[in-house]
């Protein structure tokens, strides 16, 4: 253009976050200046609406006619947001077929920390204790004990009224103070508790460090067995990323997990890593994402530990990506964005030109292929720190060596229990379910509980004396009669939950002190924090716990593990439950023997000649694997073929069912496509909800999302019907 020409009308278009709409053009204000990944606020009718200026030519939308383009109102005192993660949000709206602001809400994600920085006021106890006080204010004074925010906060935390609050205020047990939004972190010292690395991790700990120095895309999958010091190795790359002032973003698959590795992040560095999670408070959420934008400098954020939902935050300058116990299932996110965080921590690392380094002792036999063909770097470290040596397996077959009447561990179980007790060693028992048990019946007219919102059994919880549903939380206290027949004293207790086991154990051994470990009782950090603690001191021998205890932990005195139930997890029988089964009981297997003295593993199990326990027992990972890739390779089944699934759901069952068959009668004919269904989805109910799946095989050279996009864009569902999309599905459900 001329340099003398009129400037034309400047104007920019945005991804909005609307319901409705995704894409709006809008006209820049003279004096104001923006430009790609800005952030800003702009009127919609009589509303005002956030938006990102984004490249126009990357969006798809109508143009607005010059004449009819509204003014920017604001641009919001933050960083743009920078590129490679709009690349990001694009790639992940693109491969999971989501829209591009469900995704980018997922970077912004505290509303508070867009309005900048500046003061707030919180509020804190005096310490004032008057003699008398009304039990609402005593329960108050409990709960607040060293916290510190918002009214609100406080409120909910303390499970008292925002009022209550107030007159404590006014009666002088609360305080306020005025705290800075952006007020800066401690700065963590890479070196100050450096480790002496055994050979073994030095090498692996060299290549990292280069990796993180040289900068550059780099994908790791650290393969290293359980107890080999997998996390010591990898902080020295956390080191290398803090000397050269860049960000390190650390994901792990539970905020259980959190607890011991914020304490070993200390002792490593000094200081804990920042937090992010779904838990936080807002002024915390607020106060964590200003520092991630704002860099690693001058008490911004350096290292950022989190849940999944850390992977789409606006890092200023990140230098490296961990993915710890990499092979858990629950990186994958099931409502919302469907997206697997394992991946798209890959994928972020390549736009951003960094190191990424996939670590655990079972990988997903999708990161194994992915390192066999050279994509990945495969580090191993085959030996456990220290000397400690591997467990020894063994399995106690429960069609010979059946379990008393009325019980569910084996006689040998129970034996080798006792003789840790005896020594003051723990044990640890697994089993992944729940509660006391999962089924209650009537054994006068054979009523099941069963949940009136989801397909599913009610599960007795006796800690609380309620049936619950563990799919949608509905609840109810255990009846004295039976709804059905009203019949008294009547309902029995059908399979185990831990719960059960650790009566059980309590029958068996009345004195050991017995833990039960799951969601239910390790369901904040304090908790975790004691029971941590508590197993460490050898204050609990026996440790009944789900899934949560198979991993992460490290006590040294632990040297049983029973898997109590080793068929569990291969009924159902979708595509990974032998690969997931052999994950769970490895990585249980794992906490046994990791200090000085050896431990030993008890599978209990029907089924000793299934691929998997036998594996379990031999300790040959390896031939599981290759029978496992070989069974996927010819069933065209991940990573050698891909999944979609199609979840139609709607409260009105003829609705969700018209509208699948709608779905199923318009796939259109393509050669490297399998459509399977629809049918009822085995969760044929949920949360009240009627559902029916289908399900895509393709090749792995098509085209997946443009099939789909081709399929379903054209197609009109009633307002009560959902269609999701779930692109490489972990549930099948
Ligand atoms: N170089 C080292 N110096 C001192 N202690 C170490 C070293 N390496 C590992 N350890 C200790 O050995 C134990 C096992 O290490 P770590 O928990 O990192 O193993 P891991 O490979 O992550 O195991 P898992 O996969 O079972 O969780 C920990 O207590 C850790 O502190
Ligand atoms: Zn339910």
């Amino acid at each position: 253009m001329p340099q003398n020409a009129i400037a034309p009308i400047e104007r920019v278009r945005l991804l909005v976050f609307n319901a409705v709409l995704n894409v709006l053009d809008y006209r820049v204000p003279p004096g104001m200046t923006v430009e790609p990944g800005t952030v800003v606020v702009a009127p919609l009718g009589p509303r005002q609406i956030l938006g990102i200026v984004w490249e126009a030519e990357r969006l798809n939308g109508a143009e607005v006619p010059d004449t009819k383009l509204r003014a920017i109102l604001e641009v919001l005192p933050v960083p743009p947001i920078p590129a490679q993660l709009r690349r990001l949000i694009e790639w992940t709206a693109d491969y999971y077929c989501a829209s591009m602001q469900s995704v980018a809400r997922m970077a912004l994600a505290s509303s508070a920390a867009l309005r900048g920085g500046g003061t707030t006021t919180e509020y804190r106890l005096t310490g004032e204790e008057p003699a008398r006080l009304t039990p609402q204010r005593a329960a108050a004074l409990d709960a607040l004990q060293g916290e510190q925010g918002s009214i609100r906060e406080l409120a909910e935390l303390a499970s008292v009224s925002e009022g209550v609050l107030r007159g404590m205020v006014g009666a002088g047990l609360l305080e306020p103070v005025v705290v800075d939004c952006d007020r800066p972190y401690p700065p963590a010292l890479p070196d100050f508790a450096e480790p002496e690395l055994n050979p073994g991790q030095r090498e692996a700990a060299d290549t990292f460090v280069a990796a993180v120095r040289d900068g550059g895309f780099a994908p790791f999958l650290l393969d290293g067995v359980t107890g080999s010091g997998k996390t010591e190795t990898y902080f020295e790359a956390v080191a290398e990323a803090l000397r050269n002032g860049r960000q390190v973003l650390v994901l792990l698959p539970e905020i259980a997990l959190t607890e011991n590795f914020l304490r070993r992040f200390e002792q490593r560095f000094g200081v804990p890593p920042l937090l992010w999670h779904s838990s936080l408070k807002s002024s915390e959420r607020r106060r964590a994402w200003r520092a991630i934008v704002h860099g690693p400098e001058n008490g911004g954020a350096q290292v950022v530990v989190g849940a999944r939902s850390a992977l789409f935050l606006p890092y200023a300058k990140l230098g490296l990506i961990v993915v710890d116990e990499a092979h858990e299932v629950s990186f994958k996110q099931d409502d919302g964005v469907r997206y697997n965080a394992r991946d798209v921590a890959v994928i972020r690392a390549r736009f951003e030109g960094v190191p990424v380094i996939l670590a655990s002792a079972t990988p997903a036999l999708e990161s194994l292929q992915l390192a066999e063909a050279g994509v990945y770097t495969r580090i191993e470290l085959p030996d456990r720190f220290g000397g400690a040596q591997l467990p020894e397996v063994k399995i106690v077959d429960l069609r010979t060596e059946a379990p008393e009447r009325g019980r569910w561990l084996a006689p040998r179980l129970v034996e080798e229990m006792k003789a840790r007790l005896a020594r003051g060693e723990q044990s640890l028992l697994f089993l992944n379910r729940r509660g006391y048990a999962p089924l209650t019946l009537c054994r006068h007219c054979g009523h099941r509980f069963q949940c009136p919102n989801c397909t599913a059994w009610l599960v007795e919880h006796r800690f609380s004396s309620r049936l619950a549903c563990h799919h949608c939380g509905h609840e109810t206290p255990v009846p004295e009669l039976c709804p059905e027949c009203g019949t008294a004293d009547c309902l029995v207790a059908c399979g185990p939950g831990v719960e059960r086991i650790a009566d059980e154990v309590g029958e068996l051994l009345p004195d050991a002190r017995v833990a039960v470990v799951t969601s239910d009782t390790l369901n904040s950090r304090e908790a975790v924090g004691r029971f941590v603690a508590q197993a460490e001191e050898g204050a609990i021998d026996v440790i009944v716990g789900t899934q949560l205890v198979t991993k992460g932990y490290h006590f040294p005195e632990l040297t049983l593990v029973g898997v109590v139930d080793a068929d569990l997890g291969l009924e159902g029988g979708d595509l990974r439950a032998g690969e997931r089964t052999y994950q769970q009981i490895a990585q249980v297997s794992g906490r046994a023997g990791r200090g000085e003295k050896p431990g030993e593993v008890l599978i209990q199990t029907r089924h000793p000649e299934a691929a998997v326990i036998s594996a379990l027992a031999s300790g040959d990972r390896d031939a599981f694997y290759e029978a496992e890739t070989q069974a996927r390779r010819e069933a065209g089944a991940p990573p050698f073929g891909r999944w979609a699934a199609i979840i139609v759901s709607s409260e009105d069952q003829a609705e969700a069912q018209q509208a699948a068959r709608a779905i199923g009668g318009t796939a259109p004919d393509q050669p490297d496509m399998l459509v399977l269904g629809p049918a009822p989805a085995p969760m044929a109910l949920l949360r009240g909800r009627y559902r029916y799946r289908l399900l895509i095989n393709a090749r792995r050279s098509a085209e997946l999302q443009k099939y789909l996009q081709g399929w379903l864009g054209p197609l009109q569902f009633p307002q009560g019907v959902r269609v999701a999309i779930d692109i490489d599905p972990y549930s099948f459900v």
